[in-house]
């Protein structure tokens, strides 16, 4: 039996839109097993038990780039992603169905062409590097090749996700932004995002504050997540620093001060009985074979 832990990852980290990622302590994990017909899908629900399942998409795309056959395979997910939340439930799948293939033929992949791969799949590589590697990835891509770089992130850092009982559609999400920006707003997004990186290394929540603040996406897409003000308000009062994770409907809040993250998951938790929200970390192992 192989298993694969793949963590959580959050997109964007306000200003860094499509580029930057952060592993968090949320993992999940996928078993890949022999079975005797073509497959078996258990642990998500009924509608991805099929051969269009995005975890067996990428195990079979693992199978044809090393050159062998699909074979036949049950796959048993043990999910705490929440599905559509701007926390890389895709990411998860996409890494776990190449890395399921790689260590089924006894793992010859290297992390650049499983990043590669995945990048291929997913479209972008802003989750898929961090899921990877852990810790925070700064990608981009130089023709068809990614580049990915990595920081290690403080580990007084606490992460909360604020999960709404709604999903954004990545899509919409994405048709909302503007076709174009100036360059007054191309340099301003450049320097707070160079620098936020930084501050991340530093544990620096004060420089945090100021660099996170984006103009590229966040403005726009708040308005897709009808509690965003409040969520913030409620962050804020709480020393800590909120931004939409991904393309959202999930907001992150960064504090020092973990009665700070106790008292954001209480006010949440009375303001919205029905959202889910994780205390975490820093995910710093990567995709790992367990
Ligand atoms: N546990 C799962 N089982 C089956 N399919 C899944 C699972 N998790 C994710 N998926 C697939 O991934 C898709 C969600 O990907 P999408 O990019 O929209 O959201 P996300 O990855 O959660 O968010 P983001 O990319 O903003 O972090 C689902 O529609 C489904 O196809
Ligand atoms: N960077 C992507 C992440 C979602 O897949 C976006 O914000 O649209």
């Amino acid at each position: 039996m192989i298993k694969i832990s793949v963590p959580a990852t959050s997109a964007n980290l306000g200003v860094g839109f499509d580029c930057l990622g952060l592993a968090v302590s949320l993992y999940s994990t996928t078993t890949f097993e022999p079975n005797d017909s073509k497959l078996k899908i258990s642990g998500c629900d009924k509608k991805y038990q099929s051969v269009d399942n995005l975890i067996y998409r990428a195990f079979t795309k693992g199978c044809e780039f090393l050159k062998q056959t699909v074979p036949n395979v049950k796959i048993t997910i043990d999910n705490h992603i929440p599905i559509s939340r701007g926390l890389g439930s895709s990411a998860f799948c996409i890494v776990s169905g190449l890395m399921g293939a790689d260590a089924w033929f006894n793992g010859h992949l290297s992390k650049e062409q499983l990043l590669d791969l995945a990048t291929k799949i997913e479209g972008h590589p802003d989750n898929v590097a961090p899921a990877i590697y852990g810790n925070l990835g700064a990608s981009f891509m130089d023709g068809n090749d990614v580049q990915t770089v990595h920081f290690e992130v403080a580990s007084d850092l606490h992460f909360v996700s604020l999960i709404p009982d709604y999903p954004v559609s990545t899509e919409k999400a994405r048709q909302i932004l503007p076709k174009e920006m100036s360059y007054q707003t191309a340099i301003y997004q450049i320097g707070h995002a160079v620098a936020l990186s930084k501050a991340f290394e530093l544990g620096d929540l004060k420089l945090i504050k100021s660099a996170i603040v984006d103009k590229m996406h966040e403005p726009f897409r708040s308005q897709l997540i009808p509690d965003y003000q409040a969520a913030k308000e409620i962050c804020q009062a709480n020393e800590s620093v909120m931004y939409i994770s991904g393309s959202g409907s999930t907001m992150m809040a960064i504090t020092k001060d973990s009665n700070s993250a106790d008292k954001i998951i209480s006010n949440i938790t009375k303001s919205f009985p029905n959202w889910e929200t994780h205390l975490l970390n820093v995910g710093t192992n990567g995709a790992t074979v367990i």
